[in-house]
């Protein structure tokens, strides 16, 4: 018998979807419907169903509003959804990028039209910029942009607008956008709000003239602008191209509810499709998580982002976890009994004290961000112009006095040290890339209890696994070493040597080509091939 989150016991018998006939036969795929033999499986397959059995359902409930649960069991890797944006655009705030293409633009062509700076008269006539295009020829004066380095407001109009603009072009899209979350009574009297009010409210509405147009044809109402803003902040998903990261509205995937440990990971084909997969094996019934936030900040960064961005108070497994997950990502040190740490008393709750596990000495909230925002200060700093000492005694100090080692902003600069090393021939000895396997190892336990699936950490590890089969293979190779390096330590380091490259390319298979994750993917294929040639040699001439 099976049990269903929202009716309790799943009927056993029900209606065949092709004949209505009684049936007891069910859809294995999702479960949701019956039929009363197999050729009308096949039938209503080929009619209806082929398009609507999916392996998701959405819910809904009072804490969550819409949210998706699997409908089967799902293995890491299996599809849930592949999806098109109804609506595309830039970001609110952007540097000045072609409205065709979103690659930067210097000014040096505008659409004859309507005055946008854009590549060249290929990208005037694309699909996306036709909106914008239509209200801007109204105006009758140039748009004012000169400085292309800089962000500039003009854009933040662009988004709002063409999500309006749906519904004349697209009633169906229309429909599909208005009906997700705005959280336009939550956001009525934020910092948000009235900095929208000014530069896209009143400027849609006065220098664009939205106010000339049809209200049947573009919902020029202040609440209807707003409305479109507060929808896009709330589900649009971030979409990076080579030049620019430009944001799509994804109807089926905004049914996704947040989590710092979610479930499910997302890729883009053919530039803008999204693909969404399990990130781990997930059990029919489970709910299907994605993350709004950025997995490398602690829990009090993560939750005031989301709180501010998508109007609620993450509880997530990971955020109610004081250690986050064991990792002690925000833990400071005791000032009192140094290798004591603080950790939050109650992390759901932010004005909560921080106490010591040792000495239950207790620092005031404040204090303790004081402390983790002066680091990242100092981490910034350091990570302008870096040198291995540098980074090295940054994280020794801090380590020591201050934070716990494997406090988030000292993960940060493992990152970027454990590239450092074996770079330049100063730190090819075989000391430095002992540091650096070590420092590999390290960082990769934080991001497997971090992200065991890899959703988000996917890039970073990827880089971690590909640098740690560096270090093991200077080793094998002998680099930096006067003795002679043995034939079973040379054939272990091989084979430790591949299995990393191998994980490294499964990490990043769904890194886009043109981004510098998606290159190390093929470099690292063709780094295990040439592994693989040389093993062949060494091993041969040795035996
Ligand atoms: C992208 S939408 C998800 C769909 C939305 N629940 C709906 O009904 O349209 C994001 C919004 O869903 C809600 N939400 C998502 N994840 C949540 C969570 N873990 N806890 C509480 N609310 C959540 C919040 O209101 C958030 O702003």
């Amino acid at each position: 018998m099976d049990v269903d989150e929202n009716c309790g016991v799943m009927e056993e018998f029900g209606v065949c979807a092709n004949c209505v006939e009684s049936a007891k036969l069910r859809c294995g795929n999702c479960r949701q419907v019956f039929y009363c033999k197999r050729e009308c499986q096949r039938d209503h397959w080929k009619k209806s169903h082929k398009d609507q059995c999916k392996p998701f359902k959405v819910l809904n409930s009072p804490d969550l509003g819409r949210y998706m649960v699997a409908t089967r069991d799902l293995k890491a890797g299996d599809i849930i959804l592949k999806e098109d944006p109804i609506v595309v655009g830039p970001k609110q705030q952007t540097e000045p990028v072609c409205l065709g293409c979103y690659k930067r633009v210097d000014g040096s062509y505008r659409c004859e039209v309507c005055s946008w700076p854009l590549c060249g008269p290929e990208c005037a006539k694309s699909p996306d910029h036709q909106p914008e295009c239509v209200v801007g020829k109204e105006i009758g004066s140039p748009i004012q942009i000169n400085d292309f380095n800089t962000t500039n407001h003009f854009y933040e109009v662009i988004m709002p607008l063409r999500c309006l603009a749906l519904k004349k072009r697209s009633p169906k899209k229309y429909q599909q956008f208005t009906s997700l979350e705005s959280h336009y009574e939550d956001r009525k009297g934020t910092y948000t709000h009235s900095e929208n009010q000014k530069h896209v409210v009143e400027m849609l509405r006065g220098y664009f003239m939205l106010l000339t147009f049809d209200p049947d044809e573009i919902d020029h109402s202040e609440r209807g602008i707003h409305s479109a803003l507060g929808i896009c902040d709330t589900n649009a998903l971030d979409i990076n191209l080579a030049e620019s990261t430009i944001q799509g509205i994804y109807p089926n995937f905004a049914m996704l509810e947040h989590s710092c440990t979610p479930n499910t990971k997302h890729a883009y084909i053919s530039g803008r499709k999204v693909v969404l997969k399990a990130a781990v094996d997930i059990k029919q019934g489970e709910h299907l998580s994605t993350m709004y936030t950025h997995v490398l900040w602690g829990t009090y960064a993560r939750r005031e982002h989301i709180k501010h961005n998508k109007n609620f108070m993450c509880q997530c497994p990971r955020c109610s976890d004081p250690t986050e997950l064991g990792t002690h990502f925000s833990a400071l040190r005791c000032p009192r009994c140094p290798p004591g740490f603080l950790l939050p008393a109650a992390p759901l709750d932010e004005l909560a004290d921080w106490i010591c596990c040792s000495c239950n000495f207790t620092m005031p909230a404040d204090d303790a961000r004081a402390v983790t925002v002066g680091l990242g200060a100092a981490v910034e700093q350091a990570l302008m112009q870096p040198t291995t000492d540098l980074l090295e005694t940054i994280i020794e100090n801090n380590a020591k006095n201050i934070v716990h080692p494997n406090h988030f902003h000292l993960f940060v600069i493992r990152h970027t040290l454990l590239q450092m090393y074996g770079r330049d021939p100063t730190t090819q000895d075989e000391e430095s890339m002992s540091k650096k396997e070590k420092l590999c190892q390290d960082f990769l336990k934080i991001c497997t209890a971090l992200d065991p699936g890899m959703a988000r950490l996917a890039p970073f590890a990827g880089v971690a696994l590909y640098e740690y089969h560096l270090a093991v293979l200077s080793r094998a190779r002998g680099v930096g070493s006067a003795q002679q390096v043995d034939q079973t330590t040379l054939k272990k380091d091989l084979e430790t040597a591949k299995a990393l490259l191998q994980q490294c390319i499964k990490v990043l298979v769904d890194e886009p080509e043109d981004q510098p994750e998606g290159q190390l993917h093929k470099v690292a294929q063709q780094n295990l091939l040439e592994l693989k040639q040389w093993e062949a040699t060494v091993i041969e001439s040795q035996t």
